[in-house]
């Protein structure tokens, strides 16, 4: 594993989960999480299907809202912030690659970066086209992601998350249904995204991402907890 950079001893951590729960409205599913996660750092969540996985990233994303617990983004506690603030907190400082990506087929690779900003993608060209040559996607930044393939399209997704350089990239499943060089190119483009200052957390399924990431959790029946050295043999 790569170490990460060593944090601003000044810095709250990206992400502080404390006791942070929730349920859905007739008990179908619940998490239950404690986590920290540093600027610059990357962790895995495994789990099987239905143990809570997409549920976590969407409260850390906050898109849904805990019954319990504290979630503090980047030292901010989110649990007393109004829904106004809440939605500014999340475009300012949340980047999600979502699994199904909801990249605009009828842009252009920069244009989908840019897109990050609002409706006026020449004013970003730059720093999307940067930022793409940064991933390793310098020859395609022109390309339309009609004519991208599944690996390219994830870079592009994952440059669209981090172009604002947000405190905390979340990404479900990004390299799911990618040969194994592809999913290194997409973990290395998250990889660089940390390098740049994000905290980065995916899902996956595939333990051999999860090794490469700087902290491995599981969650069990929504419960998450981190997996130790030892664990892992
Ligand atoms: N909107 C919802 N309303 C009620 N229950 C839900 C809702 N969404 C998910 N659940 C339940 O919550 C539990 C966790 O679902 P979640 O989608 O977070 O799991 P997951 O680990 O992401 O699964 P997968 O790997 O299959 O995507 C499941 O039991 C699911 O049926």
């Amino acid at each position: 594993m790569n170490p990460p950079p060593p944090p601003d001893a000044a810095s709250p951590p990206a992400v502080l989960a404390e006791g942070l729960a929730f349920t859905y409205a007739g008990g179908a599913g619940r998490v239950h999480a404690d986590l920290a996660l540093d600027a610059g750092a990357m962790a895995a969540v495994e789990g099987p299907s239905g143990s809570g996985k997409s549920t976590l990233l969407a409260l850390l994303g906050l898109i849904l809202s805990p019954s319990a617990g504290s979630l503090r983004i980047a030292g901010t506690e989110t649990g007393a912030l109004s829904p106004a603030d809440r939605d500014l907190l999340r475009r300012r400082s949340i980047g999600i690659v979502l699994q199904d990506l909801g990249l605009l087929t009828f842009l252009n690779a920069w244009e989908n970066v840019a897109a990050a900003f609002g409706p006026r993608l020449a004013r970003h060209r730059a720093v999307a086209r940067d930022l793409l040559g940064d991933l390793g996607m310098e020859q395609l930044v022109d390309a339309p992601v009609s004519e991208l393939s599944g690996g390219q399209r994830q870079r592009v997704a994952v440059a669209r998350a981090a172009v604002k350089e947000p405190v905390l990239i979340l990404a479900d499943e990004p390299t799911s249904g990618l040969d194994p060089d592809t999913a290194a190119a997409v973990l290395g483009s998250l990889r660089s995204c940390a390098r740049r200052g994000a905290a980065v957390l995916l899902v996956t399924h595939d333990s051999a991402v999860a090794g490469r990431c700087d902290q491995r959790h599981v969650l069990d029946a929504g419960v998450l907890s981190a997996v130790s050295e030892e664990k892992l043999g």
